[in-house]
């Protein structure tokens, strides 16, 4: 279940507001000018498919998007939690960045979290299979998937290069929750 907590960036444990409430997630991302609506993401796609799969898959409701918002280029992240390349490609975002573009995902498989520090504010998105979240360019964030990732994403640049990020060097990310791993069998 998608979730959004937001903490005071001094607390890291009392989150003051915590919310599943989809319209409620939208509502309080929005007043940041952050986007979080929910796709139908029905194709049998799983974590650890190779991109070209999904990329079949999600053919048309790529092709809208990037229709609508000019995007140049899409790829796709998809990590089982069998990956052998897992801690590597977790350690690629686990700390504070910005994009120099709006940073637009399709979750079609699994979850991730996303942290967003906005402010003196920190708000923390679980998103999970059918989240399209949208993240203006500049926005301070970082990312975890967990050592035991399990997530296929989409996702949508208008640079042609690419995902590029720049990192601040602040330990921020350190001092909040990560992704937790899925519990039970
Ligand atoms: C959810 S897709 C992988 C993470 C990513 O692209 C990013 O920019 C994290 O900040
Ligand atoms: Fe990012
Ligand atoms: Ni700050």
């Amino acid at each position: 279940m998608s979730r959004l907590r937001i903490f005071n960036e001094t607390d890291t444990e009392n989150p003051r507001i915590s919310t599943t409430d989809l319209a409620e997630i939208a509502s309080e991302l929005a007043k940041i000018g952050v986007g979080f609506e929910q796709w139908e993401a029905g194709a049998p796609v799983k974590a650890g498919d190779a991109p070209d799969i999904i990329l079949d898959a999600y053919r048309k409701d790529i092709d809208r998007l990037v229709a609508e918002r000019g995007f140049k280029t899409v790829d796709v992240v998809s990590i089982s939690p069998e990956h052998p390349e897992r801690e590597t490609m977790r350690g690629k975002f686990l700390d504070e960045h910005f994009h120099k573009e709006d940073e637009v995902r399709f979750f079609v498989d699994g979850s991730g979290l996303f942290t967003l520090h906005v402010g003196d504010q920190v708000y923390e998105i679980l998103c999970e299979k059918g989240d399209l979240i949208a993240v203006p360019d500049s926005t301070l964030h970082w990312f975890d998937m967990g050592p035991q990732p399990s997530f296929v994403a989409i996702r949508f640049f208008t640079e042609a290069d690419g995902w590029v990020g720049h990192f601040t060097g602040t330990d921020i990310a350190k001092r909040f929750p990560r992704h937790e791993p899925a519990s039970g069998g």
